[in-house]
């Protein structure tokens, strides 16, 4: 027994080279290729790691990528100066300013700043209202990614109890609204949450965000229940492990994903999708 493992380095490639059909296709008719801007302030470096491998799908895709690599000094006006030039710049279809930005830098001012089509994060408050409203945009990249993943299990997800572990912006709100689209009965766990494990003990679904290692506990998860492990976490050794305790929820998952090689990989696939689709809406 053991639950069958949910690939994101394969889907996801898979999708980067249907993305890049579509491109090469675009540009034999005589069109430009998409192009994505990359912002990275400071030197964060998992950062520079994440947009490394963003740029790397761009070049599979056949994307044109622009990138923007600034000092931690740099201003918020200088940063927001270079969003407004980045929105009026033609021959540029995605802006991406990566998280985490220096304190002295407002987050949220930054992302509403972006202009709404070019936002290919789907961060934006414009994207995650359509979300909200059952009309996306440009959807957030990994919840997306997320929903990706469980459409590949073929399981309905009409009416499924689904459990979200975490409640942030770019992670758990998102996926929340991305599977109450999908129709199921979803549930949004954070830190005031009572009685974790017995809401995760009932989930048909369990969708997993909130960057502790081994946060959920393998016997927490229903006999067949589909998991999904968006954590991120760099241990000491220099191993990544997901918020999930894999080994023990593994045996009584029916899906799960592993970290890494899971949802990671899948986000930089959606983030390509949306470049393209930001492309096509801008340029039709
Ligand atoms: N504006 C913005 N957009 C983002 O989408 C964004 C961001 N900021 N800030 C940071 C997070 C994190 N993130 C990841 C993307 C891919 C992997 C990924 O491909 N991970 C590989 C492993 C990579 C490694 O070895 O570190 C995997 O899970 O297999 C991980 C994390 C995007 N983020």
């Amino acid at each position: 027994m053991g639950a069958q493992l949910l690939d994101g380095k394969l889907i996801s490639a898979e999708i980067i080279a249907e993305v890049g059909a579509k491109v090469a296709a675009r540009v034999a008719a005589g069109r430009r290729a998409p192009a994505l801007a990359v912002v990275l302030v400071g030197d964060d470096p998992a950062s520079a790691v994440y947009v490394r491998n963003k740029k790397l799908a761009c070049e599979k895709a056949g994307f044109r990528s622009l990138s923007y690599e600034l000092p931690a000094s740099l201003t918020e006006t200088e940063l927001l100066d270079l969003v407004r030039k980045l929105n009026e710049d033609p021959e540029v279809d995605g802006i991406l300013v990566q998280l985490p930005l220096p304190k002295h830098i407002d987050a949220d001012r930054v992302i509403e700043t972006i202009n709404p089509l070019k936002d290919v994060d789907g961060f934006h408050p414009y994207n995650f209202g359509r979300l909200a409203l059952k009309m996306p945009l440009l959807r957030p990249c990994t919840p997306h990614g997320v929903m990706v993943m469980l459409e590949k299990t073929g399981v309905d997800l009409v009416g499924k109890d689904a459990v979200v572990v975490g409640a942030s912006n770019i992670v758990g709100r998102p996926a929340a609204l991305e599977l109450l689209l999908a129709r199921a009965t979803v549930t949004v766990c954070h830190s005031k949450t009572r009685d974790l494990a017995d809401k995760v003990r009932a989930a048909d679904v369990v969708v997993a965000g909130v960057g502790i290692p081994n946060f959920v506990k393998g016997d927490w998860i229903k006999p067949g229940a589909i998991v999904i492990d968006v954590g991120i976490n760099r241990l000491d050794n220099g191993k990544l492990c997901g918020d999930v305790e894999f080994d023990v929820a593994r045996e009584r998952a029916s899906w799960i994903t592993p970290v890494p090689g899971g949802v990671g990989p899948m986000t930089i696939a959606m983030l390509m999708r949306n470049t393209l689709d930001a492309c096509l809406n801008l340029n039709p």
